[in-house]
């Protein structure tokens, strides 16, 4: 095989290579390179596969495969698409073996848009003709033509669009010779930030962290820091300044940020400091962008990259900085197909590719703080908000001793504090961390309560659409007239508060507010989430009443009052990481309010006011958190201090995946260092039909796990039927 530098030609023309196919199947496999192809490590190639033509990539040289001569087929074509690059399939082998996940399964992350193999058809572009032929110009047609003359060449649609006419008229003017015709494959067009616009003048402590970050730009190399600020101090302004030397690097730069789909404020503030949007990636894009995107990247002609998790697995070919923002965010991690992390992956593409990853939090996971302390990471920090605003004041509420009336969940001191902050011309933001109008509904008569048929879940009231959902697996349902139980006839109880009923009970106590529900199920992509932004900055809205997705990110100058109506909802669960996820929640959250000029006051109602989360969320104690957390964890050998994975064992069949359990049990690994717990039923022990159980397997760190577990597993079959997942470092318990 050629390597893409050498030219030498192997004499044996009959020369082997293995293709990786985006299927998930274990390894690669041998093809035979037909005489006169020119393929190497990286290349795209469609090969015969079965009945089937499937494009995969070049993985490397074959032939150790044992398979007979006869049996190795030809590979099909070379695709005409830049390499996929080395650090992408040395990331893709590196989750393979940490995840334990088939290799197939990992490459389809970096092929997830299929456009991108296929032919594409040229689409038309308009350019204005050099010389103007003597026509009659309307007012419509001036538009379009001054439109034109003033950029690229575009589609019809564009032009249009931006000239405020019909798409008629612009192919009119072409007809009559007023604008050229271009043909062009598809690629969109990726105007390029620039970094040498002024951005904000940075304060002292803003500019130092600039620098340094800045300086691990320019060092090529790779390296891990920690930008660690308080909430609105302006982290994102000042990661944008090792953005920027990236920018002048001429090396591209990947952005992952949770809910990508929402951050409209971040969008906007990119584009006030480098003069144009960044390209972005989620899952709410057309096919046709996403291809648009993929290639874009591929060819180096997209500069800044911003998306969810899965941006991470594009092929950059000239990657020089990643930056994680929110790194301590649940949502990096991906809980299905290929389990693993986001923010860890971020970090091991950074080594492979030589470039420095920046991790962004007011709230950093007990990870990551660890690997600052052991020296593995470098910190930055920025201990003030920016200019003359102030971290809020937190106080707490005791629900226990300031009872709540029936079926309401303001207290007094909330409910007066909303009055007055909304009576000063203030805003406010009302947080439960819970979709729809009641998490439970049961029936009087006979205490029935109404399920998932699918799940081990009660089915979630939705007042707005009037069904009852399973927020697990989305079955829906009208809510019955009479209980399937007792036959009772309009007997049914809604049993505590989601947010359609806390907005219910605020009409109630505030029926002037002018207030709006933010839930997923209201605001659920871009358009949605910029209009929402709108009306709060307008003062449309008021007071704003919404669940996880307005924890994090927004800044809104006149908001000055957070309550946190129910601040345990996080902690029931209680797996390993439930207080420092509900102190990183709670924190993210009370950092929202008095974010500019008007100080701000955030009131958290507890049923556990003198747990230890509580008191540090108070005192503003994060370190002191943390440090008693990181303390709990290193006596129980939890991560960070020791290895933990899980297995779920999953069927439709109960018996078969309790057998197959009993089997595992037994063989279950015994030795020094390694515990095996389980099997459990998991805390979901049915979901979308399949019974589930959970194994938890802890380790000391010198054991590898991912030596441990596929030892473990070989030595039973698996029935067809039950299916095993692997989850390394797991962060959801469910
Ligand atoms: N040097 C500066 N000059 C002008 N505006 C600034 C400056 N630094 C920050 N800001 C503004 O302050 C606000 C908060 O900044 P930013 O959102 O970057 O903070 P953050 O640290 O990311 O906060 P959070 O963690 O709460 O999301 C933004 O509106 C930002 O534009
Ligand atoms: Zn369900």
């Amino acid at each position: 095989m050629k390597s893409q530098a050498s030219t030498d030609l192997f004499a044996n023309d009959s020369q082997l290579v293995k293709v990786l196919l985006p299927l998930p199947l274990a390894g690669p496999y041998d093809y035979r390179v037909p005489p006169g192809m020119d393929v190497w490590p990286g290349r795209f190639v469609r090969v015969p596969f079965g009945p089937r033509r499937l494009v995969g990539v070049v993985w490397g040289e074959g032939g150790d495969s044992g398979l007979e001569a006869s049996r190795i087929k030809d590979l099909d074509s070379v695709l005409p698409l830049p390499d996929l690059p080395q650090a992408n399939r040395d990331l893709v082998d590196w989750i393979s073996a940490y995840c334990l996940a088939p290799q197939g399964a990992v490459l389809r992350m970096a092929m997830s848009v299929p456009a991108v193999f296929e032919p594409v058809k040229p689409i038309t572009l308009y350019e204005p003709m050099e010389e103007l032929p003597d026509i009659r110009l309307t007012a419509a047609r001036k538009r379009v033509l001054t439109v034109a003359a003033d950029g690229p060449a575009r589609p019809a649609s564009d032009l249009a669009r931006d000239a405020g006419v019909s798409t008629g008229v612009v192919t009119g003017l072409a007809d009559a010779g007023a604008l050229k015709r271009i043909s062009v494959a598809p690629g969109g067009y990726w105007p390029q930030p620039d970094p040498d616009l002024p951005g904000p003048g940075l304060s002292e402590l803003q500019s130092k962290a600039a620098l340094e970050m800045a300086e691990h730009v320019k060092a090529r190399d790779f390296s891990v820091t920690l930008l660690d600020g308080v909430t609105g101090s302006g982290k994102t302004e000042v990661y944008f300044e090792a953005v920027a030397e990236s920018l002048r690097q001429g090396r591209q730069v990947v952005v992952l940020l949770p809910e990508i789909a929402l951050s409209t404020q971040w969008l906007s503030r990119f584009e006030r400091r480098f003069g144009v949007a960044p390209a972005v990636w989620h899952s709410d894009l057309t096919q046709s962008k996403r291809r648009d995107s993929w290639k874009a990247v591929a060819e180096g002609k997209i500069q800044v990259l911003v998306g969810a998790r899965s941006a991470l697995h594009l092929p950059f070919p000239d990657l020089g900085l990643i930056v994680i923002d929110e790194e301590h965010d649940q949502s990096f991690k991906q809980e299905e197909g290929v389990i693993y992390n986001a923010r860890d992956m971020g970090i091991v593409r950074g080594r492979l590719a030589q470039c420095p990853v920046i991790l962004a939090s007011a709230t950093p996971s007990l990870e990551t703080v660890v690997n600052v302390r052991e020296g593995r990471f470098h910190k930055l920090e920025l201990p003030e908000r920016h200019g003359v605003a102030e971290l809020p004041t937190i106080e707490l509420v005791d629900i226990l001793k300031n009872s709540l009336g029936r079926q309401r969940w303001i207290s007094p001191p909330l409910e007066t504090a909303l009055k007055e902050t909304l009576a000063r011309g203030e805003q406010a933001l009302l947080f439960l961390n819970r979709r729809g109008y009641a998490p439970l509904t049961l029936c009087d008569g006979c205490g029935h309560r109404l399920e998932c048929p699918n799940c081990s879940a009660w089915l979630v009231e939705h007042r707005f659409s009037k069904r009852l959902e399973c927020h697990h697996c989305g079955y829906a349902t009208r809510k019955p007239d009479d209980c399937p139980e007792c036959g009772a006839h309009d007997s049914f109880r809604a049993c505590g508060p989601g947010v359609e009923r806390l907005a219910e009970e605020v009409e109630l106590i505030l029926p002037e507010a002018r207030a709006e529900l933010v839930t997923s199920d209201n605001i659920y992509g871009p358009a949605a989430a910029s209009a929402f932004v709108d009306r709060v900055t307008s003062g449309e809205t008021n007071l704003i009443i919404g669940t996880q997705i307005v924890a994090k990110g927004y800044h809104f100058p006149k908001l000055t009052l957070v309550g946190v109506v129910d601040a345990d909802l996080g902690l029931a669960g209680g797996d390993l990481r439930a207080a420092e996820r509900t102190y990183q929640l709670l924190h993210q959250v009370a950092g929202r309010a008095g974010r500019e000029g008007h100080k701000g006051r955030v009131l958290i109602q507890s049923a556990n006011v003198d747990s230890p989360v509580m008191e540090a969320l108070a005192k503003g104690d994060r370190d002191g958190f943390l440090e008693a957390e990181s303390n709990m964890r290193e006596l129980s050998r939890m991560p960070p201090f020791g290895r933990l994975a899980a297995l779920i064992i999953s069927g439709m069949d109960e018996v078969a995946v309790d057998r197959f359990c009993g089997e595992l049990a037994r063989k279950a690994p015994r030795m020094d260092g390694v515990l095996v717990l389980g099997p459990a039923p998991a805390p979901m022990a049915l979901l979308r039909g399949r019974h589930r159980r959970r194994f938890l397997i802890k380790a000391d760190k010198r054991i590898s796990l991912q030596k441990l577990i596929p030892q473990w597993l070989n030595q039973v079959k698996e029935p067809s039927s039950v299916r095993t997942q692997i989850d390394i470092d797991p962060v959801s318990f469910m």
